[in-house]
Parts: C-alpha cells; sequence; structure tokens
C-alpha cells in the first residue's frame, strides 16, 4: 500500500526514458516513488488530486546564502566589494546562530512556497542553517563557508569549524541534508588553504562548494598574484574534479571552460544575482555545448533579492538570448532541466525526475490561473509565465510539507515575526516594522 497517490495531473516526469505524461498518476511509499505511469494498480493512504495542475520534480536551487534573507534590501545598489566588504561583512558579524536560524526558516519557508524542494548552501552558523531544516522537512546540501585571507590561524580554525560541520551533520535528519566543503572563493582564501580543504574533502567522500570568477575584479586580482586566473590556478592544484560545484563561473576563458569540461566541475548559474550585482553573463551556452553540467540558482537574498526559482529560470532564458541576440541558443526544456535534473545531479542526489526509485520531491504546480491560460505547451508556461506562487503542493521525501498553498511544515507568521525580530540585530536605522511588532495592541 502506498502512502501518497497523487492522480489526474500532467505528469511532467524530465525523464528521458519515459517522457511526459498527459495524465498519469504517481505513487509514493517510504519517501521513494514507486510509481509513475497512467494508473496505479494499487491502494493509497492518502490520495492528492492534481487536476488541471502539472505535477513535476522539486526545483533545485544550487547556490544559496539562506540566513541572508535576514539582510534581503538591506544594501542595494552598490559595487560588489564595497557592498561586501562595508556593509554585508561587518552585519554579518553581529548575527548569531539564533538569528540565522531564524533566517533560514524564513528562507525555507520562502523556497517551499515557490516549489524549491532542495538547495545548495554556504553560509556562516551553518549549524543553525541545519537544524531549520531538519525542522522544516526540505532537502538540503550544506556548507560552513570558511575564507582564511592568507592568515594561517584563520585557516586553522576555519578548517576545523567545516570539518566539525562536516563530522556532525553529514547524513543528518534522515539523510535529507548532505554536507559540503565551502571554501568561499579563489580570492579571499590562500592556495595552501584550498590545497588542504581539497587534502580533507576528498579524505572524508565529501564535495566542495566554491565561487568561480564572478566579478572581473576577481579575474584581475588573480592574474597579478598568480599570472593565471582562478581556474587555471585551481586546476594546477588539482582542486577540480567531479565533486566540485562551481557559482557563478562569469569570467571564463574558452581553455577555461574546457577544462571545467574536462574535470567534470559542476557549475551554478546566478542569473538574477550576476546581473543585479552587475558581475557580468556567465557562458552558458558554450558551457552546456562543452557537455558542462550546469544548474541554477537563486544566490543569497542579498542579491537576488528572493529565492523565486521560477523567476530564475525565466531570466536564464531571456538573458542568453538576447545576449547572443539567438533566441534558439536556450529553450524552455533546457532551462527546466538546469533547474531540475542538472541541480541534482550537481548534488549527487536521486531527486530532479519523476522517477521509480527517486526521492518523493515534487511539487503541484497549478494551472488553472488567468496568465497561464489557454496551455498549449507546459514547458513553455512553466518557464515564460508561471510564478513560484502557482505552487500549491510540495513534497520532499514524500512528506506533504505543503498542500493546496497550506504551508503545514511551520507557522508562516510566526516565522515572519521570528525573522524580523533577528533582523533588528543589523542595528539597521532603516527597519521598518511592517508585522507591527512595536505596537502591543498588533499583539497576536
Ligand atoms: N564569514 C565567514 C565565511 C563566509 S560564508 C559565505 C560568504 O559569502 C558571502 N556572499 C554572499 N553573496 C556573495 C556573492 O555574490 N559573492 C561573494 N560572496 C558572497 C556572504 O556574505 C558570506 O559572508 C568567514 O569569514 O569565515
Ligand atoms: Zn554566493
Amino acid at each position: 500500500m502506498a502512502d501518497i497517490l497523487i492522480k489526474n495531473g500532467y505528469i511532467l516526469t524530465m525523464d528521458p526514458d519515459t517522457g511526459d505524461l498527459k495524465k498519469g498518476e504517481v505513487a509514493i511509499e517510504n519517501g521513494r516513488i514507486i510509481y509513475v505511469g497512467l494508473s496505479y494498480n494499487g491502494k493509497a493512504d492518502k490520495i492528492i488530486d492534481a487536476s488541471g495542475s502539472v505535477v513535476m520534480p522539486g526545483l533545485v536551487n544550487t547556490h544559496n546564502h539562506a540566513g541572508m534573507t535576514l539582510l534581503r534590501g538591506y544594501a542595494d545598489d552598490l559595487p560588489l566589494a564595497e557592498w561586501l566588504e562595508d556593509y554585508i561583512w561587518p552585519v554579518e558579524a553581529k548575527l548569531g546562530p539564533e538569528e540565522i536560524y531564524a533566517g533560514v526558516r524564513l528562507a525555507c519557508l520562502e523556497m517551499i512556497k515557490s516549489g524549491t524542494t532542495t538547495f545548495a548552501d554556504m553560509y556562516i552558523h551553518e549549524q543553525a542553517a541545519a537544524r531549520a531544516v531538519e525542522d522544516c522537512g526540505m532537502r538540503a546540501a550544506l556548507s560552513y563557508g570558511m575564507i582564511d585571507f592568507g592568515d594561517p590561524e584563520r585557516a586553522e580554525s576555519s578548517l576545523l569549524k567545516g570539518r566539525n560541520f562536516v563530522k556532525d551533520f553529514n547524513g543528518a535528519a534522515n539523510g535529507r541534508i548532505s554536507v559540503m566543503y565551502g571554501p568561499h572563493a579563489p580570492h579571499t582564501c590562500s592556495q595552501q588553504f584550498l590545497q588542504d580543504v581539497r587534502e580533507q574533502a576528498r579524505k572524508d567522500d565529501v564535495k566542495v562548494h566554491i565561487h568561480v570568477l564572478e566579478t572581473e575584479a576577481e579575474l584581475n586580482q588573480m592574474k597579478e598574484k598568480y599570472g593565471k586566473c582562478s581556474v587555471n590556478m585551481l586546476h594546477d592544484i588539482g582542486f577540480f574534479d567531479s565533486d566540485v560545484l562551481a557559482a557563478h563561473c562569469i569570467w571564463l576563458s574558452e581553455g577555461d571552460m574546457d577544462i571545467l569540461a574536462e574535470t567534470g566541475v559542476h557549475v551554478s548559474h546566478d542569473p538574477v544575482s550576476n546581473m543585479k550585482t552587475a558581475a557580468g553573463i556567465a557562458p552558458v551556452p558554450q558551457l552546456l555545448e562543452k557537455g558542462v553540467n550546469v544548474s541554477l540558482s537563486t544566490d543569497g537574498c542579498a542579491s537576488n533579492n528572493n529565492l523565486d526559482m521560477f523567476g530564475v529560470m525565466k531570466t536564464a532564458a531571456l538573458l542568453h538570448k538576447v545576449n547572443s541576440m539567438d533566441l534558439t541558443v536556450i529553450d524552455a526544456r533546457k532551462v527546466l532541466e538546469m533547474a531540475t535534473v542538472n541541480g541534482a545531479k550537481a548534488l549527487g542526489i536521486e531527486a530532479g525526475m519523476i522517477k521509480e526509485g527517486y526521492y518523493g520531491d515534487l511539487i503541484v504546480v497549478d494551472m488553472k490561473r488567468p496568465h497561464l491560460t489557454p496551455l498549449y505547451d507546459v514547458d513553455s508556461h512553466l518557464v515564460y509565465s508561471a510564478r513560484g506562487s502557482d505552487v500549491t503542493t510540495v513534497l520532499v521525501d514524500g512528506k506533504v510539507l505543503m498542500e493546496n498553498g497550506q504551508v503545514l511544515c511551520m507557522d508562516e507568521y510566526e516565522i515572519m515575526v521570528e525573522a524580523s525580530k533577528a533582523a533588528k540585530k543589523t542595528d539597521s536605522q532603516h527597519l521598518i516594522d511592517v508585522l507591527g511588532l512595536n505596537d502591543p495592541s498588533a499583539d497576536q
């Protein structure tokens, strides 16, 4: 007997072996998909009616700093280095584990409501992020972000924190949490530190998550320091392998792209963040052409400023079309693949497709909406017209986290209250109390 049977939906399996089903059923048992087809020949504890909806794999967001929801709109429209060094880093120093827990809970709420079932994260107080993920039921690949700035003491203490995080949380939350090592970037970490992290990750059999060539300034800095760009430096120290997830990868030469392809590095593309921070345009069509696994991501809320992967999908498609002045360069199906199949591949999880044996991580998107009418092509609507708020039901690990628009795994109002209280720790003079927290008559 299945735990859950989803009926009457258009099943976008994303599985090339089975193709999509105009009307089909998906059965889930013990957290895994046990049936995908026209009609399930058995009973189920719970039926979900997906009439007029698309049932698809949950979206996979492969680069986030989830706790940064607290800094959403905190310091916008500033040059990237100034933004990070003068605003973000000083304020992050004021945030403790309780604040980050509240921020990541808010991030998870936002992600669940917009159809993301798995995210990869790199941030401070990552144990608090793990607790938030455990509590809400999402799936995540978490890393403690490490920076040494060439200081051997800082390198040692960062690596120790990273190792402890890996030891404590690998496979936590019933396997929903996986861990990665998170050296921040080639220009904020020394070569020695990057080598040490690489070695430790191989020893522990854990993947690595890093920012690579996000800005032209990084490219210039690396050329000055090492006489070569980040990709060549990392390649020369044996850093690259198929267990590496590299975010951004904007300032790449043809040769850099070949290195990424040959070493099997996974690229996380953050089009909205890259446009907002004026970082540049990653050569995604060329990377895909060379066989690099490119997935999609929001980046943190301070540079996006939300976590809606539907917005990211549309932006990715539009950006590369106009950048190449060729609208055939990337189509809706390719974008959907990046947001599902490719993301799951980068994180090494059995998700991203609705397929027997895979995790019961899926979402239901309501197509009975004015902006999705009429319906000729499901792929087109999902990428060019749908929004995160069209997602009505979300399952992770076979558990229903949201049903018919009702979030079941947390109290939405409480999450907003806690996050707003945590944001006070920034000491910002500009914080506006929209929830009325300082007004006793608004107490609930
Ligand atoms: N602060 C820690 C480690 C940093 S975690 C990851 C860092 O990435 C930062 N971050 C967020 N968005 C971006 C981006 O777009 N580019 C570069 N760094 C970013 C974020 O603010 C956070 O400080 C330490 O010093 O050891
Ligand atoms: Zn980032």
